[in-house]
């Protein structure tokens, strides 16, 4: 976990962080692969990466890049989060189209059917799977999620059927309390394929969702505590969503 003084603080620390991890995953393996994800805070993280002074150290012709999750709506609806990922970083760097994978659009291969959109996506994700792994999404480098008010992760909702998916890597979901009600989204087996999992949360009203997916419920009822990497889970915060966190959590004992 790592608290930063405020929101506009966190989202550039991030952003630096990304960088880094993105320059050395093509440093180590010629490429690397991140997942966006959509909201506030993921956005933030996106335009505090267009804007840092180190951002072309990031060979942008070899980076993959996914989404967690999508809003199941028309191309081009400014509600879809492929929309805002591309205004706030990706129309301004060089990336590679070919490598720039979009959840489908309700007016696209698979029209506005969102099971047949989400098996579509998970056939796109085994195409760059690792198979000596027998996985069946790609081992992304670093999977980006925000944390909703009630502990959401993707379009993962407390309690939703969704989170109960141990096979199938991308679902539909229908009848999510976030708007629009539905979605595309990853499921739990896919984002604990990640070699890091980053949550975001920056601001007053994370606060209860950082305590509660913290404090070691059960990922039904807190999604976000479900939200792991296999080899590192990093909270990002700002002081403001940390101010609920128990004592043993924050702030950091004083050696
Ligand atoms: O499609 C979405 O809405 C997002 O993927 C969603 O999971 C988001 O990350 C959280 O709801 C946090 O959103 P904020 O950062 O705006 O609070």
């Amino acid at each position: 976990m790592v608290v930063h003084r405020d929101k506009e603080l966190m989202a550039q620390a991030a952003a630096a962080r990304l960088i880094t991890k993105i320059v050395d995953a093509q440093a180590a393996r010629g490429s690397a692969s991140v997942v966006l994800t959509g909201g506030r805070n993921g956005n933030g993280l996106l335009a505090a990466l267009a804007a840092s002074p180190a951002r072309d150290a990031v060979d942008w012709a070899r980076l993959d890049l996914w989404w967690g999750d999508e809003r199941f709506l028309p191309a081009g609806d400014p509600d879809r989060n492929e929309v805002q990922a591309r205004a706030a970083l990706l129309d301004q760097v060089p990336v590679d189209p070919a490598r720039v994978h979009p959840m489908p659009a309700s007016d696209g291969p698979w029209g506005n059917d969102a099971e047949a959109a989400a098996e579509g996506y998970a056939a796109e994700l085994a195409t760059a799977r690792d198979v000596l792994n027998h996985d069946t999404v790609p081992r992304f480098d670093v999977l980006l999620l925000g944390v909703g008010p009630d502990t959401h992760v993707a379009s993962l909702f407390p309690e939703h059927p969704a989170l109960h998916e141990r096979e199938r890597p991308v679902v539909a979901v229908h009848g999510a309390p976030k708007p629009p009600p539905t979605r595309i989204s990853l499921t739990l087996p896919a984002i604990r394929t990640a070699r890091e999992v980053w949550l975001l949360a920056a601001g007053e009203d994370k606060a209860e969702a950082a305590r509660i997916a913290l404090s070691g419920p059960g990922e039904l009822q807190a999604p976000a505590a479900g939200a792991y990497g296999h080899s590192r889970t990093l909270w990002l915060l700002d002081r403001a969503a940390a101010s609920a966190l128990p004592p043993q959590l924050y702030p950091p004992a004083t050696a």
